[in-house]
């Protein structure tokens, strides 16, 4: 679905890459997270993938096309395909709730009475279906950020990009936006890429994680397959004290103890 090819972005004016070399890929469905510090590269990489920046080498193909070929119009309806979400939500506020979810709708030339089918049906999705003509100053962070996901979803993308989604949420609002993010992912299918350095969003949510360090990539690939190599450095990670470690093994398909090591 997504294929990174040898990324990389050089800020203009700083010494170091945020992004070195970086290859990996997504496949369509998976809910890939991306972890790594402060200054990791995160950021970059995620808006590199609907162009807010623009790599300085490489290629991003989605479904085997390189989006930096693409003209305007093509990159505009790119950017359709491709839903985001913020930390801090980005809703305008002048606007109700039901008027945010429509500005993809509105970009898209969708006509009114099928935006407003359409509004009721995500509101429905998220659990807002009573917030219609709220505005974003009357709700909770967990309540805005779901507002974030029905706008990113607007417009049937097929990705969702997720940029530190639930860093500004508390542990129980951060738990219920990870239920929501994957169902979803099973009920619509959507894949999902996600930057995060909560190591508990990529333990609770994703199928498939990837490390950043300094801009380069240090790992990626399906967490079961990460789990099984002795040299993961995200294995060990992602593996807790020995009821959990059991508890996310099961999750990976992995049952049965101790784990059994391959090279
Ligand atoms: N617009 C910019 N101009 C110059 N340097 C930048 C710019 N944006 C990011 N950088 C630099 O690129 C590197 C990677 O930054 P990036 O924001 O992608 O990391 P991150 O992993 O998302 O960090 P954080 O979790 O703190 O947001 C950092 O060294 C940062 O200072």
């Amino acid at each position: 679905m997504i294929t990174l090819d040898g990324l990389s972005k050089q800020y203009a004016g700083t010494g170091r890459p945020a992004l070195n070399n970086v290859s990996l890929h997504v496949p369509k469905g998976a809910i890939y997270g991306i972890l790594g510090r402060s200054g990791a590269g995160k950021s970059t990489l995620i808006r590199c993938l609907n162009l807010l920046e623009r790599p300085t080498a490489g290629r991003i193909l989605f479904n085997d096309e390189d989006i930096l070929r693409f003209n305007k119009t093509q990159l505009r309806a790119h950017r359709l395909r491709t839903g985001m979400i913020f930390q801090h939500f980005n809703l305008l506020h002048a606007r109700t709730v039901a008027d945010n979810i429509a500005v993809p709708l509105e970009i898209a030339g969708v006509a009114k009475a099928e935006r407003q089918q359409r509004i009721e049906e995500l509101l429905f999705l998220v659990g807002l279906a009573d917030k219609a003509q709220a505005f974003p100053s009357q709700l909770s962070g967990g309540q805005k950020q779901r507002v974030g996901i029905a706008r990113a979803l607007a417009a049937k993308p097929d990705v969702l990009l997720c940029d530190e989604a639930t860093s500004a949420l508390d542990a129980e609002t951060t738990a219920s936006v990870l239920t929501l993010l994957d169902t979803i992912n099973r009920q619509l299918g959507l894949t999902i890429v996600l930057i995060t350095h909560q190591l508990e969003v990529v333990k609770n949510l994703c199928d498939h994680a990837a490390l950043l360090e300094n801009g380069e990539l240090q790992e990626s690939g399906k967490i079961a397959d990460l789990l099984v190599s002795p040299w993961s450095r995200l294995r060990e990670m992602l593996l807790g004290d020995a009821d959990e470690e059991r508890r996310f093994l099961a999750r990976h398909g992995i049952n049965g103890r101790p784990l059994c090591v391959v090279a």
